[in-house]
């Protein structure tokens, strides 16, 4: 069955499935979609994967006939966010991505950027930045045309029942900064407490944003994201992704869809 589409902005899409299984093909179909756009455009896909549930909402890309139709030749994978654990510490988000995707693609392993995890918070955040600059100079990431911000063809963010996405957590200093590209907390309301983020000018200079959220628990946060609200009311991470030029599409299922005034 074909999603419920809503159109809420001419540069905001919400699509809505019935079940899981719907949710992650449409996701393909979409991924695969802005895949051959960039590669067309510039030649690469240079994409920003979180943690949580979207790692397998995006097991489809590894299933017929994505794992054969999409050049894997031009990805370049990058975390929106990163937990300081271990590589291979059941709370990394690298090794969420690695066992359950990644290590079931032919992506090219120098064109997976995950972030060092031998040192603190501080200077993981620091050489990220580095090393996206480097490739921001060399035009694996694109760059913004209104800022000086790198500009990934992708970012995919999961929604937090707190509305959080990436380490960018409801009423934070991290949400007010402005100059870096990548920085760290060290006091997440969730675990683990250390964590490294691309901060929200890096994720609102994306050329596209794709937001999933799943299940009832997450319907009030979608809600506060994305229906009308009095500006009085507290800001959501959620609700601040915006992206300057780009596009956001929001995939959701029935549940986490059901608190929408414009769903029915
Ligand atoms: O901690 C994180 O959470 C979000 C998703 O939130 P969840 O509560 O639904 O798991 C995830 O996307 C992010 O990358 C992560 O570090």
């Amino acid at each position: 069955m074909a999603p419920q589409v809503l159109l809420i902005k001419d540069k905001m899409e919400v699509r809505i499935h019935e079940c899981l299984d719907e949710l992650s093909t449409d996701l393909a179909d979409q991924i695969e979609e802005l895949c051959e756009e960039s590669i067309k455009d510039h030649g690469v896909f240079a994409v920003a994967i979180s943690g949580g549930s979207i790692i397998s909402l995006m097991r489809k890309l590894s299933e017929a006939p994505y794992k054969k139709t999409i050049d894997w030749s031009k990805w370049y994978i990058f975390w929106a966010d990163e937990r300081v654990v271990a590589k291979n510490h059941v709370d990394s988000n690298y090794k969420l991505a690695k066992d359950n995707l990644l290590s079931k693609l032919p992506i090219v392993p120098s064109h997976v950027y995950s972030i060092n995890d031998s040192l603190t918070a501080e200077e993981a955040a620091s050489e990220y930045e580095f090393v996206i600059r480097q490739l921001v100079k060399t035009r694996v990431v694109n760059v913004s045309n209104i800022s000086d911000c790198p500009k990934f063809d992708l970012i995919l963010l999961e929604v937090g029942a707190d509305g959080h996405v990436a380490s960018l957590f409801p009423n934070h200093p991290v949400l007010e900064e402005k100059n870096e590209w990548v920085t760290f907390i060290a006091n997440a309301p969730k675990p683990p407490p250390e964590r490294i983020t691309l901060t929200l000018p890096v994720i609102n200079s994306a050329a596209n944003v794709i937001m999933v959220a799943t299940g009832g628990v997450k319907a009030e946060a979608v809600r506060m994201a994305i229906d009308d609200m009095d500006p009085e009311c507290s800001v959501l991470p959620a609700r601040m992704i915006q992206p300057s030029v780009g596009k956001l599409v929001w995939f959701l299922d029935v549940e986490a869809a059901s608190k929408l005034t414009r769903f029915s």
